[in-house]
């Protein structure tokens, strides 16, 4: 231990020395003469790379230790070591480092190294760090080895220290796992930036944690070409964003984008509420047809031939073959606004070959001023419209014709009505747009134009998705390749998911592996058990999960007085260490926050999710993702009822739980729970 100590604080003092030589070279880098651009650019990055550093949250300089075996053919004694942390230590960016990230190649022996497989390690060597250490020497409590070099080495599951973080209390924002992925974890973690994966994982194996880490992974591996095309993390709401924001800066990457996929798509304020039956049909992919048709309802044969003036000459061309010129741009199926283009250079080629044969050649810029001539501008304006998204969504959502003509075959009479705006705007200026019709604008504007896109899209809870959601994600990632993370069986939107096939298809990666991960490293075996019973009952296609925790307690009470017992209940669970949800059916959430709150508890909202409150009183439907120590289910019958996918929606809450779950009911419990 004192050894180790000793090597903390030479860790600690280079790292103080490498946050003040990135400073230093700001400092220099400013004063850099000469090309001005060049020192601009060069002083960016400096500043950029020493805010990093200074942002970085300092914690405890290493997590893990490898000794290699002897390697005698090096007739080298001594046993190689590397101490892996979260990153890379070193006392000057030539020597040897005293740490590597645990990103860098030589780590992945780290995870993977087994009795069974030892890739060439003799001992690992696991250190135990005081909650909440900054990285003090003194906080160093621990160490534990496994020498796979002999026959009684041990799992890595078997670890005390692995087992002490996974059934450590929680406690505000969710927290990396890079000292502690496991093997499995770690495949999916490092799979190549090439190929899409999509994982289903029981609720708590990891899928979260793996999609961040997996981020950071790409980003330290691939930084030049995702630094270029960017990456992106996705998740289902506010509450959970906020919930996973410290995990990828306390692995040393601050500026990645985490959005929802509105924000992906938000375009205007969303001033409308569709009624569901108007929103199911929105998501669903029914409706990029009818939105293909409706914008290529604006192109058009030209009723008339041209004529251009040039000079004394006048060059025509016929209504038949400009129709010939659309069809064959059409059919090429470039985007909306490069095949305005295309058929204007075309239209032009055509006069220009007439031209040259009667008067000789003629110039670029004689072939730009075609372009731009009066007759031609008419023709694009009449035949091939500049098109923009809103005008044509608002037009068929305003437009009985119009829609009609776009939807036929596609949405029937009932569904045309219920997609019609009640009171249609006098025109797309003054829309109200709802959250579904940004899709539509969205899905508008990728015909039109292709978005820009990124080098990688990671996807949590996938299974939420609709198709035309999906269909947004994918035109984002045509270049790119995509983490999709879900479970089926948490599958509560009204358009989710029924297979991943079906879901990888809609996000444009069919052939994307689906990959299971069953270990769950949250719900200990005493919740699994029921929740298990309530994926039976769901009769969706995912494999049972198993906990690696054997703690745990659940308690299934009837109750008179559900507020009363949920004070008790709180009060009973505040004895104990760590965090603590009441979760409801939305609507009876403010009473029981107004009950805790005259009892004198302090409770948090779903904005306040990831600080530090003890007690959170929650809707049931802003807590996928998140996970408490001690849940508390007030009337899972009213949870049930209250959305279509209900016990979904139950499944969901009851799997919240780390260590306690409590059940309060005054009505039946759902038939699964009754056991
Ligand atoms: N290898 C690991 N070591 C320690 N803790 C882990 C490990 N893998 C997962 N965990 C912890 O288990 C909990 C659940 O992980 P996570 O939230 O990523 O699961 P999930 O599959 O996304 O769950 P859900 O489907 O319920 O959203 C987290 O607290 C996470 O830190």
């Amino acid at each position: 231990m004192a050894q180790e100590r000793a090597y903390v604080a030479t860790c600690r003092e280079a790292m103080t020395r490498q946050v003040d030589g990135a400073r230093h070279q700001v400092v220099a880098g400013e004063d850099v003469s000469g090309d001005g651009a060049g020192a601009e650019v060069l002083g960016r990055y400096l500043r950029t790379r020493a805010r990093r550093m200074a942002e970085e949250p300092d914690g405890p300089p290493f997590f893990g230790r490898l000794d290699f075996a002897d390697s005698e053919e090096a007739g080298d004694h001594r046993r190689q070591r590397y101490y892996v942390g979260r990153r890379r230590v070193s006392e000057h960016p030539a020597a040897p480092p005293l740490v590597i990230d645990w990103r860098a190649p030589v780590s992945r022996t780290y995870y993977q190294a087994s009795a069974r497989d030892p890739r060439g390690v003799a001992a690992r060597r696991r250190f135990g760090w005081a909650p909440g250490s900054h990285g003090a020497p003194e906080d160093l409590t621990g160490l534990e080895d496994e020498h796979l070099d002999r026959a009684a080495a041990h799992d890595s599951a078997a670890s005390a220290i692995v087992a002490a973080e996974i059934e450590r209390p929680r406690l505000g924002p969710m927290r990396d796992i890079a000292a502690t992925i496991q093997p499995e974890q770690d495949d999916l973690v490092r799979g190549e930036l090439n190929e899409s994966v999509c994982v289903q994982g029981a609720p708590g194996s990891g899928k979260t944690a793996v999609g961040l880490h997996r981020a950071a992974y790409l980003l330290y591996t691939f930084p030049e070409r995702l630094r270029r095309g960017g990456l992106l993390i996705i998740g289902p709401n506010r509450t959970f964003l906020r919930y996973i924001s410290e995990v990828l800066p306390s692995l040393g990457e601050v500026d990645i984008a985490q959005l929802t996929v509105e924000d992906v798509v938000a375009r205007h304020p969303v001033r409308r509420v569709d009624p569901e039956e108007a929103a199911v049909l929105k998501h669903s992919d029914r409706m990029a047809t009818v939105l293909e048709r409706a914008l290529y309802a604006r192109v058009a044969h030209p009723v008339e031939s041209i004529a251009v003036t040039d000079g004394s000459y006048r060059w025509r061309v016929d209504s038949s073959e400009l129709a010939r010129v659309i069809d064959e741009v059409r059919a090429t199926g470039v985007p909306y606004a490069v095949g305005r283009e295309h058929v204007r250079t075309r239209v032009v080629a055509l006069i220009q070959q007439q031209a040259e044969r009667r008067a000789g050649p003629r110039s670029v810029t004689w072939a730009r001023r075609t372009g731009r001539s009066k007759p031609v501008a008419a023709l694009l304006e009449a035949a091939w419209p500049v098109a923009r998204p809103e005008e044509v969504v608002a037009r068929l959502l305003s437009d009985p014709a119009a829609l009609e003509a776009a939807a036929d075959g596609v949405f029937d009479a009932g569904e045309q009505r219920a997609l019609l705006w009640a009171e249609p705007p006098r025109s797309e200026r003054s829309a109200a747009w709802s959250v579904a019709d940004m899709l539509l604008l969205d899905e508008v504007a990728g015909l039109v134009e292709r978005p820009d896109g990124y080098g990688h899209v990671v996807v949590d809870e996938a299974q939420d998705l609709s198709p035309m959601q999906c269909r947004a994600i994918a035109r984002r990632s045509a270049f790119g390749s995509l983490t999709v993370l879900g479970d089926l069986a948490q599958a509560t939107a009204p358009w989710a998911a029924g297979s991943w096939r079906e879901q990888l298809e809609h996000l444009g990666k069919a052939r994307a592996t689906v990959v299971p991960l069953t270990t769950g490293f949250r719900v200990p075996a005493a919740v699994m058990e029921p929740a298990n019973r309530l994926v039976r009952a769901l009769g969706v296609d995912v494999p049972p999960a198993r906990s690696l925790r054997h703690d745990g307690e659940l308690t299934v009470s009837a109750v008179d007085d559900l507020a009363g017992a949920t004070v008790a209940a709180v009060r009973a669970a505040l004895d104990r260490e760590g965090s603590i949800a009441v979760i409801a059916a939305d609507g009876a959430v403010a009473a029981l926050a107004q009950a805790l709150r005259a009892a004198g508890f302090e409770t948090a909202t779903a904005e306040e999710v990831g600080t530090a409150k003890r007690v959170s009183v929650l809707p049931a439907t802003v807590v996928k993702g998140l996970e408490y120590d001690h849940v508390v289910v007030v009337e899972p019958a009213a949870i049930v009822e209250s959305e279509r996918r209900g016990l979904h929606r139950l499944y969901v809450v009851v799997t919240r739980a780390v260590s306690r779950l409590d059940v309060l009911h005054t009505r039946p419990l759902p038939e699964p729970l009754a056991g």
